[in-house]
């Protein structure tokens, strides 16, 4: 097992933190300005907090949350999960560290889940990635509990397109939950959703930072999304305000 996580207390106390964080990008062709996306931006995201990141389109959200989960490196600047520098990474480092500390819920169901597998092995691709058996009975236990958590017990044989779109999204969830991870980003996580299975999602974020301690950074550009978190960042220009 690597040794990545920080054993003092103040560092792990903050889920994530970005310190100066810049992402450019140069004009297509090699002309022109380049297009600062995130422009050193700094903050400090508590353990156990739901945090929503809020703003204009083209503010930055998406690559704000590109770069604190990994997806992206920044230009500049220093991005730390759980008290790792991701900046410190090699590739197939940063990709163990976002399978085993990061849980992602995605904008629409449909990419979220594996069509060909069906809702439990959905729940539980992250342990068996990690290589976990998953004819093992504990695998199976944690997806069929994560599923009963979400409101879906009893339906883990299903395959996901039996599913309506807010119910997908609550597998998503599940299975953004299954590792314990240090960080879970929604990425417009209730956009295509009605406003009853939006609460649903939301509520069961909610309940991830209340009952379990996790920690959720939430992109959305819905004020009433962004009224469930703790605290709201607004991004504007590349910057937090
Ligand atoms: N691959 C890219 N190449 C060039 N410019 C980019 C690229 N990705 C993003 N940008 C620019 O960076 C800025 C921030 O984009 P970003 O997608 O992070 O904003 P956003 O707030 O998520 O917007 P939206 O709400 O519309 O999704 C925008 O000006 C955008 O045009």
């Amino acid at each position: 097992m690597e040794s990545t996580v920080d054993t003092n207390t103040a560092v792990r106390a903050t889920a994530l933190s970005l310190e100066s964080v810049s992402r450019r990008y140069g004009r297509r062709g090699g002309g022109g300005r380049e297009a600062i996306a995130l422009d050193a931006v700094s903050c400090a995201v508590p353990a156990g907090s739901f945090t929503a990141v809020v703003g204009p389109s083209g503010s930055g959200k998406s690559t704000f949350l590109q770069c604190a989960a990994g997806l992206d490196r920044p230009t500049a600047g220093t991005v730390r999960v759980g008290g790792t520098d991701l900046g410190s990474l090699s590739e197939a480092a940063l990709t163990r560290l976002r399978r085993d500390r990061i849980g992602f819920v995605f904008q629409s169901h449909a990419l979220n889940l594996v069509p060909s597998l069906n809702i439990e092995e959905n729940v539980v691709l992250p342990l068996v990635l990690a290589g976990a058996d998953p004819t093992d009975e504990r695998v199976l236990a944690r997806g069929r509990d994560l599923l009963a958590r979400v409101g879906l017990a009893g339906r883990g044989g299903q395959g996901p397109a039996t599913l309506s779109g807010g119910q997908q999204q609550r597998v998503a969830v599940a299975r953004a939950l299954v590792t314990e991870p240090d960080v879970i980003f929604a990425d417009e996580p209730t956009a295509s959703l009605d406003p009853e299975s939006a609460s649903l999602v939301l509520g069961l974020l909610r309940d991830a930072v209340r009952i379990d301690g996790r920690t959720v950074v939430m992109v959305t550009h819905d004020p009433v999304a962004a009224s469930w978190a703790d605290t709201v960042l607004t991004m504007d220009g590349g910057r937090l305000r």
